[in-house]
């Protein structure tokens, strides 16, 4: 699976673990930036471009990482299409896949361990969306949002 990854400062070291990780296991993993240490840096510009790139790239998946993942899910979500979970637990990435489609993650580099981190990636990655009407329509009514306010459709 294609998977596009985005980290500021924060979530560096995560972004390079990850990388590492996920490559081993056969995803291609397609770098947004940073691409060097920068202790300085914002992470809007890189999560929504990442967050672009998901769109744009249909069946691929998202991970944006920061010190607790909230800015980076919150600019990740600016993106019409972007479903973007902040994943604090396993149980809490399977829901996004199952309930709401999520299409991108959002991680903590500085919440949780290593190790946390790498098992909630892998099982947002293996989870399907349920498909169960409810979540359907829930996120359809997101869609219809995004389409009459944002594209005044
Ligand atoms: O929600 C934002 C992220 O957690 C950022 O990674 C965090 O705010 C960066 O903090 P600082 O600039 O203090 O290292």
């Amino acid at each position: 699976m294609r998977v596009h990854i985005a980290a500021d400062h924060a979530g560096f070291d995560l972004k390079s673990a990850l990388t590492e990780h996920l490559s081993a296991q056969g995803h291609d993993v397609v770098d947004h930036g940073a691409f060097v240490y920068d202790p300085a840096d914002d992470y809007p510009a890189m999560c929504i471009e990442a967050a672009e790139a998901v769109v744009a790239d249909p069946g691929s998946l998202g991970i944006v990482l920061g010190g607790s993942g909230n800015g980076e899910q919150i600019a990740a979500n600016k993106v019409d299409g972007v479903r973007a979970a902040l994943a604090w637990s396993v149980e809490t990435a399977v829901l996004a896949r199952q309930h709401n489609d999520a299409n991108v993650v959002s991680l903590g580099g500085r919440m949780l361990s290593l190790e946390d981190n790498l098992a909630i990636v892998d099982a947002f990655l293996a989870e399907p969306f349920s498909g169960d009407e409810r979540h359907a329509r829930r996120i359809g009514q997101l869609a219809d949002y995004e389409r009459r306010v944002h594209q005044g459709a």
